[in-house]
């Protein structure tokens, strides 16, 4: 899957500031953006089923609570949802047993606009006491009841905009919507006897994933419709539609990465695409904008090596602009070139600033401290005690959810030495960035 930004794509309320409430006027506006002309514009919640149990990923802890970089999957899929400014309410079903630590996660990563309700034993009859908590059913429920209503589940964290505009605009018109994908396995049906009955033509059939999306009354009379067994059995939230409203829900088709994290193998992929994703930008911290400093060196070897990474380069934070600069450009790995300096004063800034910025609360910040030393040529066991501080600062960062270690790089007289010192180092920051393993914090390699 190619990488993508790991900041939102463009959305339609991207006037607005990170933390501004949109105006009425405002939202309607970005609603026009999105809607064909002279229709107004739904209002839209979604339900995020998330009280299963997991049994397939094989481990104690249900899935949508397992940790993906240190944070739960589930808090994922909120933010995904969440960075969609016009779906008003996000209900999610879980656990009453799992209610206070979904409550933790809510709190921790600054969730908005969620609702909990109690989950049911079947992934349906979670989705139904969702709708029953937006129907307005419930006396103590604040929520109002939506025009539209999205069902997505809440272990598929790669839910864009997009694909959700898509499926509300066409649930309005058609009534019911759902993405879909072409079938990767061929469909057969065996027989008694447990032998091939028949196959499906694998070209005529698709693979229903999510998000879905429905009139609120078509899928709620639905729910209330259906049978025991639909409730027990019933897998396809689509069909109900069908079978109880008689609504043909139109069909979208959704990207790759729409997919439901089922097994442990899903887990370490989600892993390695957010990571992919949060790797996209590298920002170079250096005390000069002199293009002959060493560090722009670095900077030109990196973007040399890493051609499809943005690699920018930034004076040493000193005000608030420069906070508001790094929240905005979302860039979570760091490089702080010091030359022939082994003091901490610039990187106990930076790190300051990305604390004060909440940057790391929802993914790990890497953050390099580059010492250009021509430590063969001079003694550096002064210098060697200065850059081993790096370990315990390091260690107190890591609680911060930032993940500091330090690069020497060999700064020789030699041209040729030096072109092969940045080439090493480059590799090596692009390793740390990548990998973003927390096993390598505090320590100092030598490039
Ligand atoms: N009683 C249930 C069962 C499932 N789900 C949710 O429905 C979504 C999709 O279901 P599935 O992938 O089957 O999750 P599990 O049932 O947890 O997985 P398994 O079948 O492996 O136990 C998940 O977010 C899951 O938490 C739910 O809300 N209530
Ligand atoms: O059956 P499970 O509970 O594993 O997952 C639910 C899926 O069936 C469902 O998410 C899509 O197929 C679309 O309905």
């Amino acid at each position: 899957m190619e990488p993508r930004p790991a900041a939102p794509r463009p959305r339609l309320c991207d006037s607005l500031g990170a933390d501004q409430t949109p105006s009425a006027s405002t939202l309607n506006a970005a609603r026009a953006e999105a809607r064909p002309a002279g229709r107004r514009a739904p209002a839209v919640a979604a339900v995020l089923p998330a009280g299963g149990s997991g049994e397939r990923m094989g481990v104690p802890t249900p899935k949508q609570f397992c940790p993906v970089l240190e944070r739960p999957l589930i808090s994922y899929t909120l933010q995904a949802l969440e960075r969609v400014c016009w779906i008003k309410d996000i209900v999610v079903a879980v656990t009453g047993e799992n209610m206070e630590a979904m409550k933790g996660i809510i709190q921790k990563y600054q969730h908005q606009r969620i609702s909990l309700v109690e989950a049911g034993v079947t992934r349906h009859r979670s989705i139904f006491n969702g709708l029953k908590a937006l129907a307005g059913d419930q006396p103590d429920s604040k929520l109002s009841k939506p025009e539209v209503v999205i069902i997505h589940d809440a272990v598929r964290p790669f839910v864009e905009e997009d694909v959700l505009l898509k499926v509300v605009t066409a649930a309005k018109e058609y009534g019911a919507a759902g993405a879909i994908r072409p079938l990767v396995s061929t469909v057969i049906s065996p027989s008694a006897d447990g032998c091939l009955d028949h196959s499906l033509e694998r070209a005529r059939h698709r693979a229903s994933e999510m998000p879905q999306a429905f009139l609120f009354d078509v899928i709620y009379e639905a729910y209330q419709q259906c049978s025991d067994y639909d409730l027990e059995f019933g897998t396809e939230c689509l069909q109900l539609a069908l079978k109880y409203g008689h609504i043909k829900a139109k069909l979208v088709e959704g990207s790759p990465d729409l997919w439901k994290v089922t097994y442990k193998r899903d887990l370490y992929a989600a892993e390695s695409i957010i990571k992919e994703r949060i790797s996209q930008h590298i920002c170079l911290v250096m005390d000069t904008k002199d293009e002959n400093h060493v560090g722009h060196r670095l900077e030109e070897v990196l973007k040399d090596e890493l051609n499809h990474v943005k690699v920018t380069s930034r004076l040493p934070c000193h005000t608030g602009r420069d906070l508001d600069q790094i929240m905005s450009e979302q860039c979570y790995s760091y490089v702080c070139v010091n030359v022939m300096t082994s003091d901490f004063e610039e990187i106990r800034k930076l790190v300051d600033m990305l604390e004060e910025s909440n940057l790391s609360i929802l993914y790990p910040v890497v953050v390099i401290s580059v010492y250009f030393l021509d430590y063969k040529s001079v003694p550096f066991d002064q210098k060697m005690e200065n850059l081993m501080q790096i370990r315990e600062y390091a260690k107190e960062v890591k609680k911060r959810n930032i993940l500091l270690c330090g690069l020497l790089i060999y700064y020789p007289q030699d041209e040729h030495k030096l072109q092969e010192s940045l080439r090493q180092g480059a590799t090596i920051i692009a390793t740390l960035i990548k990998e973003r393993n927390s096993g390598l914090v505090g320590q100092l390699l030598v490039a």
